[in-house]
């Protein structure tokens, strides 16, 4: 299959074509940039022909008019699927969608959001509609992969009505975090589910994005691409009592303020050029307000760092990414000097030395550094043709089969010194109520859970005894003891809030509190004709009635003698509508 991939950025238009297939690669890559005076520079790579130049058009979207005659002379304007980036997907495009009259509609709706992009990705959905009019086009959307970020990172305290309107974080380049995240996980050799990471993106737009274990938790963008970090063109965080400011004392329209904020600010805004390499030029010459734009640059990038480290209460590497993240050393070393507190160290030599081509990810950290340093090219082409690609075949009717649903009540796990402490040394619990999953039961005994707000009294104790104790509640719960509860697959403890329990001999406090992710039991059977393996994520729909829903992002545990059961906690099943099991049909996703 022959895709073409089209990525209209705000100082770029970046397009290639991909042979899909088992391993998806670029076969063609193209791209128009550094757009001045009514031209640009273009350059284009086929197998190991290498072309540059320069082309009249003014900006990405009157660039997408030199894409046709390009295909078309390097014997490529065959093609079978088309996918595009699109900047701006709000709150409903959480997933690749196909481009037809109503998605269209959709996505022109949020044109406001994104004013700089939207229009130009439309523009080029609109040209291969004329192009192309049989070939199927897929969206693939910045926002998507920052849809995990929880309510306390996307919500803005305005009120109510404002917030009722849409006035929500969202995040963008997601692509391309969710792309270099995998990146570095690869290389430090760990699931990207234990790794606590923050990838900054550093292109003519820029942003930061705090990857926890797998899922973006926060990014430094927000409605719109404007929030955040200092930009080519976009000022990044403004007081928001500046526009009050610029409307009474310099008699600003609404119109002028948010023209000026996109477009005559950040880098240009501080120094006269958009361009790093322009800026970098300048202040090595001595021009002072060149390196004053430096410093705030990378003074602001160092803050989301530091941030989101502590946002996430961890930080095991940091990624660089984007034209200047790649290109520029001096940024890079600027934005991490003085992070040693924390445990990350560059090493300087490595670091001057970064020559990336393909998927290379140097580590440029200094020896002993907790802390690891990755710079990778982005490859948002390459990731919106493997998931316009995978679109495409998901097209095929998913296989849905029923699967029993159990609803886990809060409860204990404990440890033998759990046990002595809570119950007396040696106590043995009484093994009351055998559960389905093979040697698993639920003891006679009870325990208080202790937090700083309240108490929740009568919790189970689900046996055997474990090495280490885990205590799971749920969302409610937690506010019930007053105590902020991350979401966690059982086992992976580490960093989790203390909670103290208490039973008829004592107390026992210890970390281990947790919200369990749900997650499906599967005996090898059972997964073989469900089509899934251990580690998988799949979706569970329920119910079809006016509470019917989906829970995503459900994990796979696949277990040897496994009785075959999806476990969700009493809020996901309220949420749903299940009082104590209920049955729901696996979705791939
Ligand atoms: N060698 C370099 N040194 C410093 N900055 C660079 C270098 N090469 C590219 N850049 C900067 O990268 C930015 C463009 O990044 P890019 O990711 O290509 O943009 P876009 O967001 O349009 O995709 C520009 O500011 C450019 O100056
Ligand atoms: C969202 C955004 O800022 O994109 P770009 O970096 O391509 O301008
Ligand atoms: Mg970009």
């Amino acid at each position: 299959m022959r895709l073409l991939i089209l990525n209209a950025g705000s100082s770029s238009l970046k397009f290639g074509v991909f042979s899909a297939g088992d391993n998806t690669r670029e076969v063609f890559k193209g791209s128009y940039e550094r757009f001045r005076n009514g031209g640009c520079e273009y350059r284009f790579r086929h197998g190991e022909t290498h072309e540059r130049g320069a082309a009249a058009f003014a900006s990405p979207s009157d660039a997408l008019k030199g894409v046709p005659d390009a295909l078309k002379r390097f014997d490529l304007d065959s093609i079978d699927a088309i996918g595009h980036r699109i900047v701006h997907g709000g709150a409903s495009f959480s997933a690749p969608t196909l481009l037809d009259d109503e998605t269209i509609e959709a996505i022109a709706v949020l044109t406001p959001l994104a004013p700089l992009h939207n229009p130009a990705n439309l523009e080029a959905v609109r040209l291969c509609r004329g192009l192309w009019p049989d070939v199927p086009q897929i969206a693939v959307f910045d926002t998507a992969f920052h849809l995990t970020n929880p309510a306390f990172a996307t919500t803005y305290a305005v009120p109510e009505r404002w917030r009722a309107a849409g006035l929500r974080r969202y995040g963008f380049h997601g692509t391309s975090h969710k792309y270099v995240a995998h990146r570095a996980a690869e290389e430090v050799g760990r699931p990207l589910s234990d790794l606590q990471l923050v990838s900054i993106h550093l292109g003519n737009g820029a942003s930061v994005c705090a990857v926890n274990r797998g899922q973006s938790m926060d990014s430094s963008m927000g409605m719109t691409p404007l929030e955040g970090l200092v930009m080519g063109t976009r000022s990044g965080d403004v007081d928001p009592g500046a526009f009050g400011f610029l409307a009474r004392e310099l008699g600003l329209s609404v119109q002028e303020i948010e023209d000026a904020l996109y477009d005559e600010s950040g880098l240009k805004g501080l120094a006269g050029s958009s361009d790093m390499r322009d800026i970098e030029d300048s202040a090595a010459k001595g021009d002072l307000l060149a390196q004053l734009a430096i410093e705030i640059y990378a003074y602001r990038a160092r803050k989301y760092v530091g941030a989101y480290a502590a946002a996430m209460g961890g930080l095991d590497a940091v990624v660089f990414t984007g034209g200047i993240g790649e290109n520029s050393p001096s940024m890079r070393r600027r934005i991490c000097d003085g992070l040693d507190f924390m445990g990350l160290q560059l090493d300087h030599d490595r670091n001057m030395a970064v020559k990336l081509s393909g998927p290379a990810a140097p580590q440029i950290q200094a020896y002993g550094s907790r802390v690891r340093v990755f710079v990778t090219e982005t490859a948002e082409q390459l990731m919106i043709a493997r998931e316009t690609a995978a679109t495409l075949t998901a097209a095929r009717p998913t296989r849905l089969l029923r699967l029993p649903i159990a609803v886990s009540g809060r409860h204990v796990h404990l440890s033998r010194a759990a046990v002595d402490a809570l119950f007396g040394k040696d106590y043995v619990l009484d093994q009351a109520t055998p559960l389905r999953q093979p040697g698993h039961w639920c003891a006679k005994e009870r325990v208080t859970l202790v937090g700083p707000k309240g108490k929740l009294a009568s919790v189970a104790i689900l046996g055997p005894l474990r090495e280490r104790t885990q205590i799971e509640i749920s969302r409610t719960d937690s506010f019930a003891l007053g105590i902020d509860v991350p979401v966690r697959d059982s086992g992976k403890l580490e960093g989790t809030p203390q909670v103290t329990i208490t039973g008829p001999a004592g107390s026992f406090t210890t970390e281990g509190l947790i919200i369990a992710a749900r997650h499906i039991h599967v005996n090898p059977a059972d997964a073989a004709r469900l089509g899934v393996e251990d580690g998988d994520y799949v979706g569970i729909r329920v119910g079809d009635e006016d509470r019917g829903l989906t829970f995503g992002r459900t994990l796979v545990r696949v277990g040897a003698d496994a009785f075959t059961e999806v476990h969700i906690d009493t809020d996901e099943a309220n949420a749903a509508g299940i009082e104590v099991a209920g049955t729901g049909e696996l979705v791939h996703i």
